[in-house]
């Protein structure tokens, strides 16, 4: 059988489902080997993050038709990937789901195994039954039409009540936008006119300046991201470094830095200054240094490798102008882009990452100059990551105080933003500004 977009989808979501693999390194990995033509590119990324994305919910549809242990492994992924297709994506007939299905059974089945009969049979039993659903008032119900598990799902409806989590959690299984942003060393309005031109029909974003939203992938490939006019950044994520008040020479420190966008768009605003990125992690850091050449601004870019919990032991006192702690975090608003952390991340991690997001801010903190700025960002819409941590850091330093901040084209009055996932349908960010009293 040719590689097409299925045997790339399937042999990824193996990978996923059988091995606990990370699905956008899998499938980057299958799509770099396989170089498909756009559109069944398209369709595998769309097979696996989509199956992925829904597994819990196609499971349950699953679960009763399933009477055999599926000792083969490739069955279970390709009952998940053919289930997606059928409940999911209207532009694929069910009778080619099933003929798909069936080819994929014969070649990926072991010699003379009749694995191909039991996927045909469950899928048949599947389309003759169709949806099935808990109770609408039985507590599971919205874990499996949203696809959460029960944890998570109870989780959002605690704390935005039960029609808004629906809706944040319908935007977590819509599709990503491919979002960049342009540097601002470059002439946005040029960008913009020959990205148009080559067919990238680019939407400007409500939410942070220089983002836009594209019709296509495939930008990493072109002049426009090498030459370091553009880069690939959530327009969420690029809202953070909005939220500092630059005025070109200062001293910066990006105390959780790789792989470095928020690095690179703080460098673009200090013609006359510098930014120190740290990481706990000395490899990630060679990331950093790659998008920062690539990216114009390596000269404006020092790294150092060190675990932003003993900042003070390296660094000598209030150095910096302005501070970034965008915290390693449980990923919560980013269920989007990488599904499967819905499944792997439990309410445990949060409070864990909660308990070094907050020692990395004491710490840190202790490094900014009187009257400096320091933000507090991340990807995670969680409590306990963001507003509490902001509480409980404010009742330990009465010296800082939380700073109104404004930027293009949102204002945070009281130093605090959080996007949710469904008010602009990106990525779910906080972002906090402190400065210090007096
Ligand atoms: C959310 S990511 C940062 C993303 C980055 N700011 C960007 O915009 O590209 C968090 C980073 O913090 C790093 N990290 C985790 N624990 C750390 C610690 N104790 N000190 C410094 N960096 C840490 C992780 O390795 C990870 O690269």
């Amino acid at each position: 059988m040719k590689t097409n977009a299925r045997t790339v989808a399937l042999d990824t979501l193996m990978k996923v489902i059988n091995q606990g693999s990370y699905s956008n390194i899998s499938l980057n990995h299958a799509l770099k080997a396989a170089k498909l033509p756009g559109e069944e590119s398209r369709l595998a990324t769309n097979l696996v993050y989509g199956t992925i994305q829904y597994q819990l919910y196609l499971e349950y549809q699953l679960k009763d038709l399933v009477k055999a242990r599926l000792r083969e492994p490739y069955i279970k992924p390709l009952l998940l990937m053919s289930a997606y297709q059928i409940f999911f994506l209207d532009k694929v007939p069910n009778r080619a789901v099933l003929d798909e299905a069936n080819k994929l059974a014969k070649v990926y089945g072991r010699p003379k195994s009749s694995g191909y009969r039991l996927v045909n049979g469950i899928l048949h039993s599947l389309l003759r039954r169709g949806e099935v659903l808990p109770e609408k008032d039985a507590p599971d119900y919205l874990s499996v039409k949203c696809s959460m598990p029960l944890w998570l799902s109870d989780y959002f409806v605690a704390n935005w009540g039960k029609s808004r989590a629906e809706k944040i959690m319908a935007s977590f299984n819509s599709k990503a936008k491919n979002e960049i942003r342009i540097s601002a060393l470059a002439d946005e309005k040029r960008v913009v006119r020959d990205l148009d031109r080559a067919h990238f029909a680019p939407q400007e974003s409500p939410l942070a300046s220089r983002s836009y939203a594209l019709s296509r992938g495939g930008i990493v490939m072109t002049d426009f991201f090498k030459d370091g006019e553009v880069t690939v950044q959530d327009e969420a994520a690029s809202l953070v470094a909005e939220a500092f008040d630059f005025k070109g020479n200062e001293q910066a420190l990006d105390a959780c830095s790789a792989p470095g966008g928020k690095t690179i768009q703080i460098a673009e605003q200090l013609p006359d200054g510098q930014v120190t990125a740290l990481d706990i992690h000395e490899k990630k850091l060679r990331l950093v240094k790659e998008n920062a050449a690539r990216m114009r601004v390596a000269d404006r870019v020092k790294v150092k490798a060190l675990d932003a919990r003993k900042a003070r032991e390296y660094f000598s006192g209030q150095e910096f102008d302005k501070i970034l702690i965008d915290a390693p975090c449980s990923g919560l608003g980013l269920l989007r882009r990488k599904p499967e952390i819905r499944y792997t991340k439990t309410a445990e991690d949060i409070s864990h990452l909660a308990e070094i997001q907050l020692d990395i801010l004491n710490e840190v903190s202790g490094l900014l100059k009187k009257g400096g700025e320091l933000v507090y960002s991340t990807c995670s819409i969680s409590v306990e990551e963001n507003e509490e941590n902001v509480r409980k850091f404010l009742a330990a330093h009465p010296d800082f105080a939380l700073k109104p901040f404004e930027t293009a084209k949102i204002s945070a009055p009281k130093g605090m933003l959080k996007i949710l996932p469904d008010s602009y349908n990106s990525d779910g960010f906080f972002i906090a500004k402190f400065t210090t009293r007096g």
